[in-house]
Order: structure tokens, then C-alpha cells, then sequence
């Protein structure tokens, strides 16, 4: 099986934000990347447009429609409110309709996303969300830890897709912790297909790493961006993307 590379524009956003003007243009990144192979494009407004603005969830998804089999993957917390031109993340989704949206519980004070959705006290008010999201016609994945009771209830909620946050895995990369970490994915990752969910997974993952990850049989897809910038910076866009391909090609 090949696991689906979706590579996270955040970090040229980042760039482009600490000047003026439009540069890098994240329509030129965009297009590199996806003429490079990769299956799809993700994006994580936030209120604070500390990287992706509003603008460009709407240029990316044009760019993304133009490539008829890539996907548009909208990131971010439903329940963020509206900040100047941010409109929220539902607003985003409706006007652009991407193929999947991953629900993530970020507070807006977090420097990144650090942990996945509590169920036992989100799922009531993440319900109509999800309906709303699918009445869309937008496959939803929500951001969980590696937990399998919470795992459980996201299946509850219908969704189609959970997305393993593996900050922890990257963090015990390699350390004596790895092979007990990975195995809790592994778990985790079997236990949500075994129910009918499809496994996405995503954050800090990278050229080390991603090959002990993706010896988990079946992930769909990984979402890529703060390492993927950096080896672009090391090897080319190009050559970033091609070198991430690799490895999913080669996925259990
Ligand atoms: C949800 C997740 O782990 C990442 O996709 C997220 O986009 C990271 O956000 P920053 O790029 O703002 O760190
Ligand atoms: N969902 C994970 C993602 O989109 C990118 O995370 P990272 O590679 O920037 O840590």
C-alpha cells in the first residue's frame, strides 16, 4: 500500500509573512509540490494568521482543483471565534469546499498543535460540526491521540477518518522509548481500522522517522510541513518532495 503525501504549507507562509509583499508565493509552492507528486495540499489557518491568512486557503484550494487528483486538506479548531479577516474555520470550508477537513483542538495561545480532541467532554458539541461538514460533502478527520478508548468515540461521531498526532512518537525518535512508542501506534492505528476508520497521521514527522512510522500497515495519508520546509531548504522543494515520496511509496 502507498500512503498518501499531503505536504502543510504553514511554514512558507511563515516565510512570506516576515516581509511585505508576496514572497515565497505559496501558489508557486503549492504547484512544486503537487507537480512533485504529492497527493495533496494542507493548510491550518489560524485566528491569529501567524502563517496561512484567509487568502490563501482560497488560492490553494483553486490550485489544488486544478491537479484533478489531489486533495485540499483544511486543518483548524471549529471553534475558534472570527478574528479580523480570519472568518473562522467552518467560513473557510464552506466558501472552498476541500476534500477533508481535520479538526484539531488547538487553543489560540498554543505555539503549535499539541495534543488531539478529548471526547469524553468535545463529542457533544463537535456533533453538529460534523454533520454540518458532512452535509458539505467534506470528509472529516478528527486530531486524536494514540488512544484507543478515545479512538472509540470518535467512531461514535462518524466520522471517517481520525489523525494520529505524533508529536510524542517524533519526540522519542530514536530513544530507548521508540520501539514501546511506535508499538502504541501501531495499536491504535490497527484498533481504528479494525472499527472502520481510515488513519491519517501528522506532526513533527521527517526523513528519519517516517519510515518506522509508515511500517504501520494501512495509514492513509501523512501531512507534512515544518520538516518538509526544511529539507526544502537543504535540498529544493523539488527534491524535498520527491525524497518524502519515497517513503510512502514504500509504506506497509
Ligand atoms: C495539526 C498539526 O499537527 C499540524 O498540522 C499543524 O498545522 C501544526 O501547526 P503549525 O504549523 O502552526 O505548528
Ligand atoms: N497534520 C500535520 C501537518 O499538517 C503538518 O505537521 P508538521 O509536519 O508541520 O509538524
Amino acid at each position: 500500500m502507498s500512503t498518501a503525501l499531503s505536504v502543510n504549507l504553514n511554514k512558507v507562509a511563515l516565510i512570506r509573512n516576515s516581509r511585505e509583499g508576496n514572497f515565497p508565493s505559496l501558489i508557486e509552492f503549492g504547484n512544486i509540490s503537487l507537480e512533485g507528486g504529492a497527493q495533496g495540499l494542507t493548510v491550518h489557518p489560524r485566528p491569529d494568521q501567524r502563517h496561512i491568512r484567509p487568502g490563501d486557503v482560497y488560492d490553494l484550494a483553486k490550485v489544488v482543483k486544478s491537479f484533478p487528483d489531489a486533495e485540499f486538506n483544511i486543518e483548524g479548531n471549529p471553534f475558534a471565534a472570527a478574528q479580523g479577516d480570519y472568518p473562522g474555520l467552518m467560513q473557510l470550508v464552506a466558501d472552498t469546499q476541500p476534500d477533508q477537513c481535520t479538526l484539531v483542538p488547538d487553543s489560540d495561545d498554543q505555539l503549535t498543535s499539541d495534543h488531539g480532541f478529548d471526547l469524553t467532554t468535545q463529542s457533544e458539541r463537535l456533533a453538529p460540526i460534523v454533520e454540518q461538514l458532512h452535509q458539505l460533502g467534506v470528509r472529516v478527520s478528527l486530531f486524536m491521540d494514540p488512544d484507543i478508548e478515545q479512538i472509540k468515540l470518535a467512531r461514535e461521531l462518524g466520522v471517517a477518518r481520525i489523525e494520529l498526532y505524533t508529536g510524542p512518537y517524533a519526540l522519542n525518535y530514536p530513544s530507548a522509548q521508540h520501539s514501546a512508542c511506535l508499538e502504541q501506534y501501531r495499536q491504535a492505528a490497527d484498533y481504528a481500522r479494525g472499527i472502520g476508520l481510515a488513519v491519517n497521521a501528522g506532526h513533527d514527522l521527517n526523513l528519519d522517522n517516517l519510515p518506522d512510522f509508515l511500517s504501520i500497515a494501512g495509514i492513509a495519508e501523512v501531512s507534512i510541513g515544518h520538516a518538509l520546509t526544511v529539507d526544502a531548504l537543504r535540498f529544493g522543494m523539488p527534491q524535498a518532495v520527491t525524497r518524502y515520496l519515497q517513503i510512502c511509496q514504500r509504506s506497509a
